[in-house]
């Protein structure tokens, strides 16, 4: 067949161009490493299958004879196999496109994906048959009829096309490269159907103009694969963008159907089963799509779930928190479930974080979690609620929790082992039910309530509400409260209890004691507002004003003449407050007191605590030349290898030992009666330089035992209680004889290492020594360890 020099030189330039896309895709797909090499090499294998279609093609068009209008057996044996090599190129093309990294990473992105791209093929394909079939023809005359294998062809270039669509409207930017493959690559299908159709019947000028197509768009598939030289992965989003994906192929099936039919088109075979696959392939995506919101959903649900019980779990212990507790408090309540509540604090936890750091803190309210964990009933539930403070919520009858109670008590008592040594730590316990009808709030107040009255009472130790706690609690609130304007309102005073020398029982000394008096509440027992005092850090203001008013008294005795000393209590809290030094020696100062007149009382729990540091502070207050008694000695704190290290001057024998012991007689002799206690603490006292004071001498007989003991100074109801100033000073006045004048306040001890001229002897203090007058009222006093002798 003779062919214009155009066509001819158009075939030419087609199969070069085809050539040399092959041939720099198979270069590039060799080259390629990693994941990217199998696509590359299935793009470069349906490039070759392509470029034999169309060198297949221009071979059967160059060489057709004259005769070729009227040899359809060969044009259709030329035109099957160029649309053979069609649609396998289209299948090997969207291979290649599937198997770039990325665009098929998971099974059901997959799925997805190729539910999308039959789709897009089934509504490109439907389109396709409404165009060229019957009525609209719109190759007329030239339509393939004879060559069926086209419509197979228009099958894989439709599922090619369709999935190159996909991937592009599915690709996160910049997505120009993905764009021009996908262009090649619908170009190579077309191209190729438009060869497979020139060949069977359209004739060859269509059959050019397809390998021309066909060629280009080779050409764009090998331009965007080599311009790709370093590929990367693709992003799909397989979940944004339903809406357009599902609508834009349905509204191109409606309108051409709408079209088809008013052109008076009939639903044939074909049709039909590109409509039937269009709805199966929509159908089947939104199950998939309705899949994933529900698995989304799930997944949401069970996230919020985690999130909700972390924000109910106490990240240290994994208990429960306070949240988590409240939560199931209220659903008891609403269901009326009888229930118990257990409110536990660990008592002197901070002294823990203190001593041994805040890590070993952790692990020990870790290892309570733990321990509570362990000892419950099935259906009751630990928490901690912050700090050192547990509770623990059972549905059980109030003797069943009081046993766990105790259970738990012994259990959180035991030693908690850390790598540099054990921990010890006890707890108290607050036990309360539901007061009547639930009310969770009313039960965890009253919970509270019963802790810290345990806490009151000595603490390691198990209380259970009761409504006087009710009463106490708000006494407690009344007094912190009104404590606080005590010394602004005028209502406290001191008190002196006479200090007697043995055995004259001549008034020689006195222990100022606080005393408060309020206008409506009346006199506030000292054992009640003293400790709350130091709970609330009031003590060290109180404090301060007795050592004040008491250096004041003090001052106005001397100045009369009165040969005398006063004491005053010392908390541990003042003790170790680094400015107590300083108060002293400033109070001394501003009442002209000698110092050595003046003796501060530490009590024995005070030496329970760091005894380094307790030697450290007594020290620095004996170099201003006080005096330093240690109170309540025999009690139960000190040992006796403290007792020596101690920087001390007298010892104060503490009531029980003068009292509980009935005097005895020496055994197998006769002779006077004495208190081996007494007796013991005195010889001691004796021999470590110290002067001993016997407390709470209350009878006779306590009095001769003590003085058969060797005492020489007594205190208790047997001398006086507590009385105003003037009162002792009566006392003072009525002992006072002008041959009895000679001192009789105890001499400070020898402490090696310290010097003699720091620590003055009392002995020789005579009224020379003491100050002018003060003209100021004494006021009263106060002290527990007074109440506890009365
Ligand atoms: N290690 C550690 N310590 C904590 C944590 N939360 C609070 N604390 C400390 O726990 C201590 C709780 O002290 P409190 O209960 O007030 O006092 P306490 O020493 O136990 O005295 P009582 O309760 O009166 O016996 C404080 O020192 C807090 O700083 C924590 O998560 N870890």
């Amino acid at each position: 067949m003779h062919l214009p020099p155009g066509m001819v030189a158009v075939a030419a330039l087609s199969g070069l161009v085809a050539v040399a896309a092959t041939v720099l895709l198979t270069m590039v797909a060799r080259r390629r490493t990693g994941l990217h090499r199998p696509a590359h090499v299935l793009l470069a294998v349906a490039a070759g299958v392509s470029l034999l279609s169309l060198l297949a093609g221009m071979v059967a068009v160059l060489s057709a004879s004259d005769h070729w209008a009227h040899e359809q057996g060969l044009r259709t044996g030329w035109a099957t196999a160029a649309a053979v090599g069609t649609a396998l190129s289209g299948l090997a093309f969207a291979a290649g496109l599937l198997r770039l990294p990325g665009v098929a990473a998971t099974t059901a992105g997959t799925a997805r994906l190729a539910l999308d791209s039959v789709t897009m093929a089934a509504a490109l394909w439907f389109v396709g048959w409404v165009l060229f079939s019957e009525p609209t023809r719109l190759l007329g005359d030239a339509t393939p009829m004879a060559c069926p294998a086209i419509v197979v062809a228009t099958v894989s270039a439709a599922l090619g096309a369709g999935l190159a669509v996909i991937v592009v409207f599915r690709a996160a930017a910049p997505r120009r490269g993905l764009t021009v493959l996908a262009a090649g690559i619908s170009a190579v299908s077309c191209g190729g159907l438009g060869l497979s159709a020139g060949l069977c019947q359209a004739g060859p000028t269509m059959a050019l103009a397809g390998a021309a197509v066909l060629a280009a768009g080779l050409l764009a598939v090998a331009f965007a694969v080599y311009r790709d030289d370093r590929p990367g992965q693709i992003e799909l989003d397989l979940i944004g963008r339903d809406g357009e994906y599902a609508v834009v192929p349905m509204v191109a099936m409606a309108v051409s159907a709408t079209y088809h039919l008013l052109q008076g088109g009939q639903f044939t075979a074909p049709g039909i089963v590109a409509g039937i696959v269009e709805g199966f392939a929509l159908v089947a995506r939104q199950y998939v799509t309705l899949k994933d919101v529900r698995d989304y959903a799930g997944r949401l649900a069970e996230r919020e779930a985690h999130f909700r019980e972390l924000a109910h779990t106490d990240p240290l212990t994994s208990l429960a928190n306070r949240r988590g507790l409240l939560r199931t408090l209220h659903d008891s309540a609403a269901a009326g479930t009888p229930c118990v509540l257990l409110s536990l604090d660990l008592d002197g936890f901070k002294h823990v974080n203190d001593m041994r750091g805040h890590g070993v803190g952790d692990a020990v309210l870790a290892e309570v979690g733990s321990r509570l964990r362990g000892n419950l009933r099935p259906g009751d539930m630990a928490a901690r609620l912050g700090g050192d403070e547990f509770a623990v919520l059972m549905s059980a009858r109030p003797a069943e929790a009081d046993r766990v109670a105790e259970r738990l008590l012994g259990v959180l008592n035991r030693p908690y082992d850390q790598e540099e040594g054990p921990v010890f730590l006890s707890v108290s316990i607050g036990v309360a039910g539901w007061a009547g009808a639930p009310d969770v709030d009313l039960l965890l107040r009253h919970a509270d309530l019963a802790l810290r009255y345990a806490k009151q009472r000595g603490k390691n130790r198990i209380e259970r509400y009761d409504a006087a706690y009710d009463q106490l609690l708000r006494r407690r609130t009344t007094l912190e409260h009104e404590m606080r304007g005590a010394i602004e309102r005028d209502e406290l005073r001191l008190a002196f209890q006479p200090v007697a020398s043995l055995p004259s029982v001549r008034p020689v000394g006195a222990e100022a004691l606080l005393r408060w008096h309020h206008p409506e509440l009346g006199n506030v027992r000292p054992d009640e507002f003293i400790p709350l005092a130091e709970e609330c850090g009031m003590i060290a203001t109180l404090g301060a004003w007795v050592l004040h008013q008491a250096c004041y008294q003090l001052s106005r005795w001397l100045a009369d003449g009165h040969d005398v000393w006063v004491s005053v209590n010392v908390s541990p809290r003042e003790l170790h407050a680094p400015e107590y030094v300083v108060q002293v020696a400033e109070a001394l100062r501003a009442h002209h007191v000698p110092p050595q007149r003046l003796v501060l009382e530490v009590t024995e729990h005070a030496v329970a605590t760091d005894l380094d540091e307790l030697i450290r502070r007594l020290t620095a207050l004996r170099l201003t030349g006080v005096r330093i008694a240690l109170d309540d000695f025999g009690a139960g704190y000190s040992s006796l290898g403290q007792l020596r290290r101690l920087p001390i001057d007298i010892l104060k024998i503490d009531h029980s030992l003068v009292a509980e012991h009935e005097p005895v007689r020496p055994v197998g002799k006769d002779g006077p009666a004495f208190a081996p206690m007494v007796d013991i603490v005195m010889r001691l006292g004796h021999q470590l330089g110290l002067e001993v004071i016997a407390e709470g001498v209350t009878t006779p007989t306590e009095l001769a035992a003590v003085v058969a003991a060797g005492c020489r100074f007594g205190q208790g109801a047997l001398f006086g209680w507590g009385v105003p100033a003037e009162h002792l000073e009566a006392m003072l006045e009525a002992a006072t004889s002008p041959g009895a004048r000679q001192s009789r306040v105890p001499a400070p001890r020898r402490v090696p290492g310290v010097s003699e001229q720091v620590i003055p002897s009392a002995e020789g203090v005579s009224a020379a020594d003491a100050p002018q007058s003060v003209d100021q009222h004494v006021r009263s006093v106060d002290s527990s360890r007074e109440m506890r002798q009365a």
